[in-house]
């Protein structure tokens, strides 16, 4: 059995680009990714979204702005917590992306997301994001580095999904 720890990820998007963040400390040093963190005790999850969002680069958004894209989950041979990463999308923001001391934000256009400087597992699931898809993906990992056996899948709606898994 694992230890499930439920995280946010959260990516602005306009039409033509994307928002990341270089990791500056921490879980995935040095690499591009969306910004999230740990759901605190007493914290509802998109309030912790926006919490991470706010604390990673200054900017802050509205609930009503914040849309679930995705469910993904990741495993690590050899440990026994589940990494569980609800995955946000947001257009509508207040504020201009900062460097604070975790993320350093930059925007890219679709074209030229660095996948090189990313989790591997990113390049999976990234398409269905992409093409506006909701997906929920599993990974599990040997290291941080290998993807020992993974599934990645299109869902059609995220609340039938959590309905379901419960
Ligand atoms: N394999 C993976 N692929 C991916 O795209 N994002 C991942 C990932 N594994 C973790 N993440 C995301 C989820 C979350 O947004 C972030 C990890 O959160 P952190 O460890 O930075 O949490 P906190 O900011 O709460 O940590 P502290 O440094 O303790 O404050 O990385």
């Amino acid at each position: 059995m694992y230890l499930r720890k439920i995280y946010t990820l959260v990516f602005l998007r306009n039409e033509t680009q994307i928002l990341l963040g270089l990791k500056k400390r921490g879980f995935g040093l040095n690499k591009w990714n969306g910004f999230g963190g740990k759901v605190e005790h007493n914290e509802s999850i998109i309030d912790a979204a926006i919490r991470e969002l706010r604390e990673e680069c200054c900017v802050d958004v509205n609930k009503s702005d914040l849309k679930n894209i995705g469910h993904l989950e990741f495993t690590f041979e050899g440990e026994s917590i589940l990494m569980d990463v609800r995955v946000f999308s947001a257009s509508v923001y207040e504020g201009v992306p900062t460097e604070t001391e975790e993320m350093a934000p930059k925007w890219f256009k679709y074209e030229e997301i660095p996948f090189d400087d990313m989790w591997p597992d990113d390049r999976i699931w990234f398409p269905y994001l992409l093409k506006n898809k909701l997906f929920y993906g599993i990974f599990h990992y040997k290291g941080y580095d290998t993807i020992l056996n993974y599934e990645v899948k299109e869902l059609k709606c995220m609340e039938t999904f959590y309905k379901n898994k419960k």
